[in-house]
């Protein structure tokens, strides 16, 4: 198998979605999942890019994996429940820190799940998409209640993180294209936000390229040493 070119990692509390997202993008389905142990990867093709996707653990008694799966990522996901403002706070307390491993240019992604089960995610007519054949999960009828966290939070929180890593609004993507809100359960947004990463990411592997020391010798345009008299080379 051929080295990643480049990784991007989901990282949030238990029971956000990780596991789901990266199943629905992957698999184009939402099946019943259990809670994450240690982590998982999928390895996705992008044009001619090999990415891998990390399934990190939200369970407190994993979190200190957190650090080591983000180490090197390009890209980093921070999901939250959009129904549980805790799952956001949870985010600056407890799963920020972990990115500090990331590549110095990560990008962040912040990301509200299961808008499905807000009044506002009926509203927007999600729930057509949901009556998939292959949907075998979740077609429970759930309660709607108003959605506990706003848009608005997750693009403070956004602004906030590029503060704690010292990072000029310039120079990486604006807070309004980082922010989503999906639903694993009917689709809404999941390709948007994995492939939204990938365009963003593919400029970054070409620039490691370019910065990387050719380890290549060009033996066309190598000479071969004079020799001397003695027989030794000069
Ligand atoms: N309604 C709805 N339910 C969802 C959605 N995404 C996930 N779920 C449900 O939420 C529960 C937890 O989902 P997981 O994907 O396992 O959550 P996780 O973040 O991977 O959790 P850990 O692995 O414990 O960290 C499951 O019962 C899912 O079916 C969504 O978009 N809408
Ligand atoms: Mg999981």
């Amino acid at each position: 198998m051929r080295k990643p070119d480049s990784k991007i990692v989901l990282l949030g509390d238990m029971n956000v979605g990780k596991t789901s997202l990266l199943q629905r993008y992957m698999e184009r389905r939402f099946p019943d999942t259990v809670s994450t142990v240690g982590g998982a990867f999928y390895l996705k093709q992008w044009r001619s890019y090999n990415i891998s996707i990390w399934d990190t653990a939200g369970r407190e008694q994993f979190h200190g994996l957190g650090s080591m799966y983000c180490r090197g990522a390009a890209a980093i996901i921070l999901t939250y429940d959009v129904n549980h403002r805790q799952s956001l706070v949870e985010l600056e307390d407890r799963f920020l820190g972990l990115t500090d491993t990331a590549s110095k240019d990560c990008l962040f992604a912040i990301v509200g799940n299961k808008v499905d089960l807000t009044e506002e995610g009926a509203l927007a007519g999600q729930e057509k998409e949901e009556c998939s054949p292959n949907m075998d999960a979740g077609d429970r009828v759930s309660p709607r209640a108003p959605k506990q966290v706003q848009l608005e939070d997750a693009v403070a929180l956004y602004k906030k993180i590029l503060k704690y890593k010292m990072l000029d609004e310039e120079d990486v993507p604006a807070a309004e294209q980082m922010c989503f809100e999906t639903s694993a359960k009917t689709g809404y947004n999941v390709d948007l936000l994995f492939e939204t990463l990938f365009d963003l990411v593919v400029p970054m592997i070409l620039q490691q390229r370019a910065e990387r020391p050719s380890h290549t010798v060009d033996i066309s345009s190598h000479k071969p040493p004079k020799r001397t008299r003695s027989g030794c080379c000069a």
